[in-house]
């Protein structure tokens, strides 16, 4: 496939700074204990902005929550390798699914029948009506097996073709997507977001109350707690080349380790690619020296439909398999994962395929989250679609009513072009092949599927609706609580005056220095207001 990018594209993407095919060096957790900044010029206030912009941040992360009791030191082998719970120690939930299923046996497989004395005499005298439903009902029941054996034949083939999509994306040179693109601003937008959300929510609450001046530390420790100590174990999920790897190398607090995973394998060595090249401190432009950048390490791997536990580093740092429904109490009170925040931008839309792989992502999440952990994302906002479509079955009904009567039904299941519910402009285009719900309430909320379009970016990829209600009630069987929930463009008009956040917009070339307005077109801000962000607590 020649298509670029099958997403919402981001200013980092495919940023390459002379990537070399090296390993990725060996483990040196905590190599410095220098204190992470947004850039150079923003170095003189990270240790004194405790007043306004950084306190609304504070309190709104750590709003309505309650602090858990003590972490239990990382990087302490905790092997809780087992499938989570809610598999039931089945195995088949790793296995990938089995091939088509058989149809029933040929005759000659058929267990003969027993004759019973005058059945031959009998047959002649069945009613033929009773004979010919029979006959119908096995042919429906026929039917109804195949169109399953296809659906879960379409179903593998979805995640397939995201894989090879994603493996087929080009990277393209940063200065192509800064000057070029046709949508460079929404590609730094997007970045935008993604650095703001890790801005707010990677920090843990230790570190995020130093810059609170209420000082809630001082009462028992007579000063704030060293934070050479404290740095972050994160964890991407759908991590594609890395991208945000820069990012993560601007988190207020020092990141210790970073774990990509992703399903695209060639995406997987760019991003290693790309780690190495940052390690060798090519392209820094004024970050941290490499010596005091984080471990990393790439890993290919379906991180919605399979259990992360087979992983080393994840089992290193620590893997809960008790997370989610029907955990012990104990185990979910004293037990849990060793990561501070696990991140999956752009990606989860890709879970909501089926329940399963749903309740897989969030076993995965919750099962690698400490409590007090962080879990933060981006994905396409389920109210903006439940709006689109509600409104194109209103204006559906409307043209139906004033339409004369046709003499032909459709058949059933049939989708007439006309009900083909789509949007969008020059620059993307959302689709729903099938049928959608009139009310725009996706029930059940798994297997909604669309297909997603983006100039110079996406070729038409299949993605999933994430409802997000059905969502949030989900997260709560994982010990997962809602913190911060907000639309793309909300977030712009909530952070673009903030200390740090404002002035990082304007060297991310989010905003006009001179007229103050956001750098992008009508159709991109439409573009980017089908995203919303998020961030969930492990409690
Ligand atoms: C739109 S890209 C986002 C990449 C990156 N997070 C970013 O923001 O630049 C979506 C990523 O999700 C990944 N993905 C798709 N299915 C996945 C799965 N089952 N597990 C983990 N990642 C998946 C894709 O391979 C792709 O790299």
């Amino acid at each position: 496939m020649t298509s670029p990018a099958a997403r919402p594209p981001t200013a980092d993407d495919g940023d390459k700074n002379g990537a070399s095919a090296s390993p990725v060096p060996s483990k040196q957790f905590g190599s410095s204990g220098d204190k992470s900044k947004m850039n150079e010029d923003s170095a003189a206030t990270d240790q004194s902005n405790a007043s306004g912009p950084r306190r609304k941040r504070v309190q709104e992360r750590h709003q309505a929550r309650k602090r858990g009791p003590a972490q239990p030191s990382v990087f302490s082998r905790r092997d809780r390798s087992r499938s989570p719970k809610n598999a039931a120690g089945d195995d088949s939930r790793q296995r990938s699914r089995s091939p088509l299923r058989r149809r029933s046996p040929a005759p000659e497989e058929q267990p003969r029948q027993r004759k019973r004395p005058g059945g031959g005499s009998r047959m002649g005298i069945v009613n033929p009506e009773v004979m010919r439903r029979r006959q119908e009902e096995q042919e429906q029941r026929e039917r109804a097996r195949e169109e399953e054996e296809m659906r879960s034949f379409r179903e593998r083939g979805v995640s397939d073709v995201v894989r090879q999509h994603y493996n087929a994306v080009p990277e393209r040179g940063r200065e192509w997507r800064k000057t070029e693109s046709k949508i460079k601003g929404l590609r730094s937008f997007n970045n935008w977001v993604k650095s703001t959300l890790i801005q707010k929510f990677s920090p843990d609450e230790e570190f995020a109350l130093r810059f609170n001046d209420t000082k809630d530390w001082a009462n028992d420790s007579g000063g704030p707690p060293p934070m050479e100590d404290k740095r972050l174990l994160v964890l991407d999920l759908g991590c594609g080349k890395g991208g945000d790897l820069g990012k993560w190398q601007l988190a207020p607090q020092i990141v210790d380790l970073y774990v990509g995973l992703d399903p695209a394998n060639i995406s997987i060595e760019q991003a290693r690619d790309r780690y190495v090249s940052m390690r060798s401190g090519r392209g820094q432009r004024g970050r941290r020296p490499p010596p005091s950048l984080f471990h990393a390490e790439f890993y290919p791997k379906d991180c919605f439909g399979e259990w992360l536990g087979d992983i080393k580093i994840i089992q290193d740092v620590g893997i809960d398999a008790n997370a989610g429904p029907g955990g012990s109490l104990m185990a979910s009170r004293w037990g849990g994962g060793g990561f501070d925040v696990v991140t999956s931008m752009f990606a989860i839309h890709y879970a909501f395929e089926s329940e399963e792989k749903t309740r897989q992502m969030l076993s995965n999440v919750a099962g690698c989250l400490k409590k007090g952990g962080r879990f933060i994302g981006v994905c396409p906002n389920s109210d903006m679609i439940t709006a689109r479509v509600s409104a194109f079955h209103k204006k559906r009904k409307e043209r139906e009513a004033a339409k004369p009567a046709t003499t032909e039904a459709p058949e059933d299941g049939e989708v007439q072009e006309d009900d083909v519910c789509e949007w969008g402009n020059d620059i993307y285009r959302v689709r729903f092949p099938g049928a959608t719900p009139e009310d725009g309430v996706f029930r059940p909320p798994f297997g909604w599927r669309y297909t997603y379009f983006m100039r110079e970016a996406v070729e038409e990829v299949p993605e999933y609706v994430v409802p997000w209600e059905a969502f949030r009630a989900l997260t709560e069987d994982y010990n997962l609580e809602l913190q911060y929930r907000k639309p793309f463009l909300d977030i712009w008009e909530d952070e673009k005056n903030d200390r740090e956040l404002g002035p990082l917009s304007e060297r991310m070339g989010v905003r006009n220095r001179t007229t103050g307005e956001l750098n992008m077109t009508e159709e991109e801000k439409d573009a980017v207001s089908f995203y919303h962000a998020f961030c969930f607590y492990k409690v």
